[in-house]
């Protein structure tokens, strides 16, 4: 099949988020199935600044996009990576080549959406010159969103065929890529689209709503998600919408890469283990505790936490539940950058409890690592998860996720207490008491050495990897082919 995918992050040349791990490994794991795939990306700074990018990358062709009643230039540049897989960036300066892809960290870019408008049409128009036909089109999140009606309005325009079909993923339905309708003119769509039954919502043009009314299909990233996003207490507004489309939507849950997530093999750890031997992650829970000035010889519990520092990511319970690390034989260990407040929050914690609280507030990937295979359980007590990607590598690290009872964390985590014979995990309501008692039940197990190391060596023994995923993938697509 010829598959397109445009979003707006992949691993490893741009990452915010679990976007990018899911778009990297998907368009790897098609492409190594034989597939034709290309994949789109704004030109970002950090991708042509990428040291696996610079060398190979090609500047195409130049790009005049139509935006409202003026032409904006570009380029299109491209790199193949490996066999069957190519890289197209859109490039315009004043738009992509910046510190980070979405804000300044303290707010959003003002222009994104006349950035991601260009984004979408770029695309179309390289579809056009490079008369790319494909089976399908499969855009993600509201970055993506403009590009199916784009795509049918300029086949409309130019007499020809771009896709034959298009498919939209809602990775987090959270973000929405709301805009002001005055600039809806820089789209060049009919003006019908401007109504209710198009992007209008409450006054202003949505993005993403565009994308789920108007791709042929749409997905999301675990069943329990696709059930959810039709409530108002996670529709995030848009439900009502998602309503209209459940005969259309199907949840499938991501993969893990385990080229990039695997024990045995990570090369970003000290030492590499796997089920029958755990002296690697001994080795790497010392390495982790030495590396945040805490004595490695702790006998004690080790708490982790990897996340985007955002109220999604349920860091508002754990530090409603400080007490109990600071009163606790316990570490707790915090990766993550984001929400400002939080982030001081925890920047707090951490300095007032020095001996027992490490907390870093920026991205990086090594430590991520080490906090996954170095920690005794790992904190996940999300308010609303799509699918999430972290609760997977703790389980195949022997890492005991404590996760909310929500989204894709239901679909991929079996509690200890609900199924003794096959629990992987601790579930809890997502409340501040709520995670208070999975954070006690953690202490419990971990206080039980058989029982702990029965709920890892299932954990480690569960398969994540992408080819489930990625099979799912290739029969929706089939399917959608007819
Ligand atoms: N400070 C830091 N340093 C290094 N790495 C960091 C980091 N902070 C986060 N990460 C990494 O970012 C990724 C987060 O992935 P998730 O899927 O859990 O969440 P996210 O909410 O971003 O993605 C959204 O999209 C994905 C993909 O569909 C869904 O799984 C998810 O539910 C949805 O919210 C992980 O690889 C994690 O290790």
């Amino acid at each position: 099949m010829k598959i397109v995918h445009v979003a707006s992050e992949m691993f490893p040349y741009v990452k915010t988020g679990g976007l990018a791990d899911v778009v990297g490994a998907l368009a790897q794991a098609l492409a190594q199935k034989g597939h034709e795939v290309t994949v789109f990306l704004p030109g970002y700074r950090a991708v042509l600044d990428h040291p696996e990018v610079a060398p190979l990358l090609q500047r195409t062709r130049r790009l005049r996009i139509q935006m409202g009643d003026m032409f904006m230039t570009g380029d299109v540049r491209e790199f193949t990576p490996e066999p069957n897989l190519k890289i197209c960036l859109i490039c315009r300066e004043e738009f992509f080549d910046r510190r980070a892809p979405y804000g300044n960290g303290e707010r959003d870019y003002e222009d994104n959406h006349h950035r991601f408008i260009f984004f979408c049409k770029g695309v179309v128009e390289v579809m056009r010159l490079y008369e790319i036909d494909a089976d399908v089109v499969h855009g993600h999140d509201w970055q993506a969103g403009l590009l199916p009606l784009l795509l049918r309005s300029a086949e409309q325009r130019h007499g020809l065929n771009l896709a034959m079909h298009t498919v939209h993923t809602i990775h987090n339905i959270a973000f929405q890529g709301l805009f002001p309708m005055r600039s809806f003119y820089r789209t060049n769509l009919p003006k019908e689209f401007m109504g209710i039954d198009g992007v209008e919502y409450y006054g202003q043009a949505s993005m993403m709503k565009a994308g789920l009314l108007f791709a042929d299909r749409v997905t999301t990233v675990s069943p329990q998600y696709a059930k959810e996003i039709q409530t108002s207490e996670y529709g995030c507004g848009l439900d009502g919408v998602v309503q209209t489309r459940a005969e259309d939507l199907v949840g499938m849950v991501n993969g893990i890469d385990s080229a990039i997530w695997n024990p045995a093999t990570d090369a970003r750890l000290p030492a590499t283990y796997s089920a029958s031997d755990l002296a690697g992650k001994t080795a790497c829970r010392k390495a982790l505790l030495a590396s945040q000035g805490f004595d490695p010889e702790f006998s004690g519990t080790v708490f982790g936490m990897v996340c985007r520092l955002t109220e999604q990511k349920g860091v508002q319970f754990v530090l409603a539940n400080q007490a109990f690390f600071v009163r606790e034989e316990v570490r707790l260990i915090v990766l993550g950058a984001g929400d400002a407040a939080l982030e001081e929050q925890m920047q707090l914690l951490a300095a007032e409890h020095p001996g027992k609280v490490a907390y870093k507030g920026a991205l990086d990937e090594n430590l991520s690592h080490l906090v996954e295979a170095g920690s005794d359980f790992f904190l996940m007590p999300s308010l609303f998860e799509p699918c999430g990607l972290n609760q997977m590598y703790s389980q195949v690290y022997g890492t005991v996720p404590v996760v909310t009872r929500v989204g894709g964390l239901l679909d991929t985590v079996t509690d200890i207490d609900s199924d003794p014979a096959a629990g992987t995990g601790i579930l809890v309501e997502a409340t501040d008491e709520g995670v208070g008692k999975g954070l006690q039940r953690a202490l419990a197990l971990h206080g039980d050495r058989s029982a702990y190391a029965a709920v890892q060596q299932r954990g480690m023994a569960r398969d994540f990897g992408w080819a489930t995923a990625t099979a799912a993938y290739e029969a929706f697509y089939a399917e959608l082919m007819g």
